[in-house]
């Protein structure tokens, strides 16, 4: 069970207090169970309850009421300190896989599974904290029992312990119940995304828009039967518990008197017992479901982090940045038979890029050209180390770069990628001069649209053209020594276009940046240094200098 896994995880000293706190919690709840079994037999026998007996009681209350409060906010306490770990934990190896370990794993089931599965169980949790202190009260319950007497005791524990069995089998039937749950939801979710994401497009097209209707009507079909299903499987599971406390006190009032002597004296306060018992059982059969899906839940978070650990061979790679990279201020990078291949899940190679030499200097703007799908942005991400070639070597100034130093290599870029993310804040230039930031701003023409107030932009609701301008003044203020722009001019206007081309590139070469620029603008070839063209993954040089084109 993937949540005892979970407790587990937690440090031995605070998992001990906590069984600790919910043992004396439910030990608690017994005595106060026996005492009035005591003082009702003292009522039947006419014997004045005296103030003593009361004060016990209230004492015994008092405690009770501590113990069950400290339990069920330690308990708390404990699960959420586990889940924030396991979180920091899974999200701490996110952080530190490679960009291809990221992409097999796919981002939306990645997010899916860290921010929504956890969040689940959390909330879920104060009802199994309840269900896990009924187990204790039971197991206290059935040793009060052994008090009164034996032959119960070990009549109710067989059965107790038979009954337990049955559940457990049930609950496994609900839990691979709950499996389909889980993949009936996130098609559901999935086709959700499809209205939102695409609702431009189906707006323009009734047919469209009527089919994915029809589609989502059919996917929400099949998680309802698949709930109905988990509903009815549950239905069992409660009229099982039900049923089976109702035989128990049925063979302790009806069968056990036959066969054993003076037992029919203890008998009512073994019922007394056993009514106080309907409690926990039902909810420990009421959080079932709940319990089968946060388990199911969490075994997808664990599975996702024995993926990414597969993938991390171990302790991973370093993500801080070194105080002093043996890197910083290159003069030449070269890349030697570089090869790269993307394989399918069964390992078939689908594209290869490479094998590629070419050699990057210090301060000079290379452009990269090339049809669609001929392997542009796959060589930008060799390049600036986010892929490890398969093949061929990557050397800084005749060093090489290796898994150990790839962190340290990256460090030397900023790169703007098609699919760019725009971070809320600067994030890693904490201390940045505002007043730059505002002139980058004006620089970029967005003075009218953006300001830069307590540490992060006003507004990222821009045109793509201009959220790719907040991206490249985030790329200018971090100030590396390489800029990598994959088709970053594609969605500017002419205007901007010619900017970027006609000063910013030059002003990047004169402060001696090395730019490496995807671009399809032909008008402005004549402002690189030099032009490498990709054909299906191969690259060759076109020309060597300005003008080539
Ligand atoms: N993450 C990926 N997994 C598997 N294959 C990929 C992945 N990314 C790209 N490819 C494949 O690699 C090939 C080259 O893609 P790439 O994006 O590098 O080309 P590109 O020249 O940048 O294309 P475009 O000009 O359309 O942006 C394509 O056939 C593409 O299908």
């Amino acid at each position: 069970m993937y949540i005892l896994r979970l407790l587990q995880s937690g440090s031995p000293q605070a998992y001990r207090g906590l069984l600790l706190v919910t043992c004396l919690s439910g030990l608690s709840n017994v005595v106060l169970i026996a005492l009035i079994n005591h003082v009702a037999e003292q009522a039947e026998q006419q014997v004045p309850v005296g103030l003593q007996m009361l004060l016990l009681y209230l004492c015994v209350f008092a405690f009770y009421y501590v113990a069950d409060r400290a339990s069920l906010r330690q308990a708390n306490q404990f699960v959420q300190h586990r889940l924030s770990a396991l979180r920091l934990r899974v999200v701490g190896k996110i952080r530190r896989a490679d960009l291809r370990a990221i992409e097999n794993l796919g981002h939306g089931d990645l997010y899916a599974t860290v921010a929504q599965e956890i969040n689940h169980l959390s909330q879920s949790f104060p009802l199994l904290v309840n269900a896990a202190q009924g187990v204790f009260l039971l197991i206290f319950c059935l040793l009060y029992i052994a008090t009164l007497s034996l032959v119960s005791f070990l009549v109710m524990t067989a059965f107790t312990i038979i009954g337990l069995y049955i559940f457990w089998l049930r609950r496994k039937v609900l839990a691979e119940a709950m499996e389909e749950v889980y993949v009936c939801e996130a098609a559901m979710l999935e086709s959700v995304s499809h209205f939102t994401e695409g609702f431009q497009e189906i707006r323009l097209n009734a047919d469209k828009n009527d089919s994915l209707f029809r589609h989502f009507a059919g996917v929400l079909d099949r998680l309802e039967t698949t709930v109905i299903g988990v509903g009815g499987k549950w239905v069992v599971l409660l009229q099982f518990a039900n049923a089976f406390l109702y035989a128990l006190v049925g063979l302790v009032v009806f069968i056990l008197p036959m066969f054993f002597e003076g037992y029919s004296d203890t008998v009512y306060k073994i019922v007394a017992v056993s009514i106080f018992c309907v409690g926990p059982v039902t909810g420990l059969t009421a959080a079932a479901p709940i319990f089968s899906k946060a388990d199911v839940g969490l075994g997808h978070v664990f599975r996702l982090e024995r993926r990414l650990d597969n993938r991390l061979g171990g302790a991973g790679h370093a993500v801080t940045a070194p105080e002093e990279s043996r890197f910083r201020g290159f003069r030449t990078i070269s890349f030697e038979a570089v090869r790269f291949t993307y394989r399918g899940p069964d390992g078939t190679p689908s594209f290869t890029s490479g094998p590629w030499d070419f050699a990057l200097r210090h301060g000079e703007i290379v452009f990269l050209t090339g049809g669609n799908g001929s392997g542009k942005s796959t060589a930008m991400k060799l390049v600036c180390g986010l892929y490890a070639p398969d093949d061929g070597r990557i050397l800084v100034d005749g060093v090489p770069v290796t898994d150990e130093s790839r962190q340290e290599y990256r460090e030397l870029f900023s790169a703007i990628f098609p699919d760019f993310h725009l971070f809320d804040r600067l994030h890693g230039l904490e201390d940045v001069d505002p007043d730059r930031v505002t002139a980058l701003i004006a620089r970029m023409e967005l003075a009218d649209k953006v300001r830069f107030e307590n540490g992060r932009f006003s507004s990222t609701e821009l045109s793509t053209g201009q959220r790719k301008r907040l991206a490249l003044i985030a790329a200018l203020l971090e100030d590396r020594e390489i800029y990598l722009f994959d088709e970053w001019a594609a969605d500017q206007d002419a205007h901007f276009r010619d900017v970027f081309y006609s000063e910013l590139l030059p002003d990047l070469k004169r402060r001696g940046k090395a730019v490496l620029a995807v671009t399809h603008d032909d008008r402005y070839w004549h402002r690189c240094d030099r032009r490498l063209h990709l054909d299906l993954g191969k690259m060759s040089p076109v020309g060597d200098g300005m003008g080539d084109s």
